[in-house]
C-alpha cells in the first residue's frame, strides 16, 4: 500500500528580483514527504536548500520574490494561501528549527513564558494547560529537570540544551511537518549526535514528517530514509539514502561523498575537494548541465543540452547523462 503523502512539492520555482532582473534560485523542484518520514536535502552552500525550505513556510518577501509551482500539505495547497493563513500554518502545522537556537529563543523571556505565548497564539491554550504541554514537550525532547529549565532565561542554558528547548517549543504545537535547517551545524559532535537521535525519536513517537536541510552527508546517513541532492538550484539526484550512498551516480553526488572526512581518515591521506564553486544567481547558465564547468575533463557531448531527471532504477533519479561518462581525475585532490 502506498504511504500517504504529507507534503507534495511540484515544479517549485523561486526567483528574486534584483533591480530590474529576475534571478532564478530554485528551478523546477519536485519531491514529496510521507507521514513519519525523514527526507534530507543536501548540497553545498548556495545550492538552493534553504530557499526551497523557506518557500514551504512562505518566508520570502512577496514583493521581491516570485514563487510558482505547487506546495500541498495533506492535499491542501499552501502556496495559494493568504498571508494570514500561512502565518497560522507556520509553527502549528509546519515547525522549523534553525541552526542558531540562541537567536531563535527570545533572550528577555523565561522559557516558560515562551511556551505559554506560543501555545496561546496557536491554540488559545490557558496558562495551566500550556505549562503541562511545555513539561511534556521538554520531556519528549529529553530535557532533564524541566521545572528548572522552564524557570530559566535562554542565556542560563548551554547551547545543546537551548537547541533541545527550541525543539521542544517547536514540537509543543505537534506540527505534522518539521523542517530542520542545519539543526546540528552549530553544535559539537557529541551533541550533534544526540540531537539527531532526538529527531529520530520525535519522528517515531509523533509520526512527524521531517525535512532536514544539511550540507553534511554524515547527518543524512545517520537519519534520513531518502535524500535529495541539490546543485545550483536544481535537484541533481534523489533516492533512498542507502542507494545514494552506496551507488551515487551524478558526478556532483560522487564528489560530495568523496569530499567527506572519513571516520578513519589518516593524517597524511589526501582529501578530495570539488574545484570551483556553485554559480551565483547572475552566473546561472540558461541551458546545459550546471555542473559541467566543474568537471571540464568530461567530454562536452556527455552532457544533455536541457538535462532532465532520469529514473535509473526504482525511485532513483539522476539529472543529465554525464554520469555515464564520469570518472574521477586524481589531480583534483589536494
Ligand atoms: N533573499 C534573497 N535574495 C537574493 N538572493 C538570494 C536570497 N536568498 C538566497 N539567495 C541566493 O539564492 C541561492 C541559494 O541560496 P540558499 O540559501 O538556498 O543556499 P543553501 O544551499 O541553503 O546554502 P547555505 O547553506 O549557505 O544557506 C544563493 O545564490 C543565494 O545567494
Amino acid at each position: 500500500m502506498e504511504a500517504k503523502k504529507l507534503l507534495e512539492v511540484t515544479n517549485l520555482n523561486v526567483s528574486f528580483w534584483k533591480e530590474d532582473r529576475l534571478l532564478n534560485a530554485v528551478k523546477d523542484v519536485s519531491f514529496h514527504i510521507n507521514h513519519g518520514e525523514i527526507v534530507a536535502i543536501v548540497g553545498e552552500s548556495g545550492s538552493g536548500k534553504s530557499v526551497t525550505a523557506e518557500a514551504l513556510l512562505g518566508l520570502h518577501d512577496s514583493k521581491a520574490t516570485e514563487v510558482s509551482g505547487g506546495i500541498q500539505l495533506e492535499g491542501e495547497s499552501v502556496l495559494s494561501d493568504t498571508h494570514s493563513s500561512l502565518l497560522k500554518l507556520r509553527g502549528k502545522e509546519i515547525g522549523i528549527i534553525f541552526q542558531d537556537s540562541m537567536n531563535s529563543l527570545d533572550p528577555v523571556f523565561k522559557i516558560e513564558n515562551q511556551f505559554i505565548e506560543t501555545l496561546k497564539k496557536h491554540f488559545k491554550m490557558n496558562k495551566k494547560t500550556a505549562k503541562k504541554v511545555a513539561a511534556e514537550s521538554l520531556k519528549l525532547a529529553g530535557v532533564p529537570d524541566s521545572d528548572r529549565v522552564l524557570n530559566s532565561y535562554p542565556h542560563e542554558l548551554s547551547g545543546g540544551l537551548q537547541q533541545r528547548v527550541m525543539i521542544a517549543l517547536t514540537i509543543s504545537c505537534r506540527p505534522k511537518l518539521l523542517i530542520g535547517d542545519e539543526p546540528t551545524t552549530a553544535l559539537d559532535v557529541t551533541i550533534q549526535y544526540q540531537i539527531l537521535s532526538l529527531l529520530k525519536s520525535i519522528q517515531s513517537e509523533l509520526n512527524t514528517g521531517i525535512l532536514l536541510v544539511t550540507h553534511d552527508f554524515g547527518v543524512v546517513a545517520e537519519i534520513a530514509t531518502r535524500v535529495i541532492v541539490m546543485y545550483a538550484g536544481e535537484i541533481v539526484e534523489s533516492g533512498k539514502t542507502s542507494e545514494i550512498i552506496n551507488n551515487p551516480l551524478h558526478p556532483y553526488t560522487q564528489s560530495l561523498l568523496k569530499s567527506r572526512i572519513p571516520k578513519n581518515q589518516k593524517r597524511d591521506e589526501l582529501l578530495y575537494t570539488i574545484k570551483g564553486k556553485v554559480p551565483s544567481l547572475t552566473e546561472m547558465p540558461e541551458s546545459g548541465c550546471r555542473f559541467a564547468p566543474r568537471i571540464p575533463w568530461a567530454k562536452s557531448n556527455s552532457h544533455e543540452t536541457y538535462p532532465k531527471l532520469h529514473e535509473v532504477s526504482d525511485g532513483h533519479l539522476v539529472r543529465c547523462t554525464c554520469w555515464k561518462a564520469f570518472n574521477f581525475q586524481p589531480e583534483v585532490a589536494i
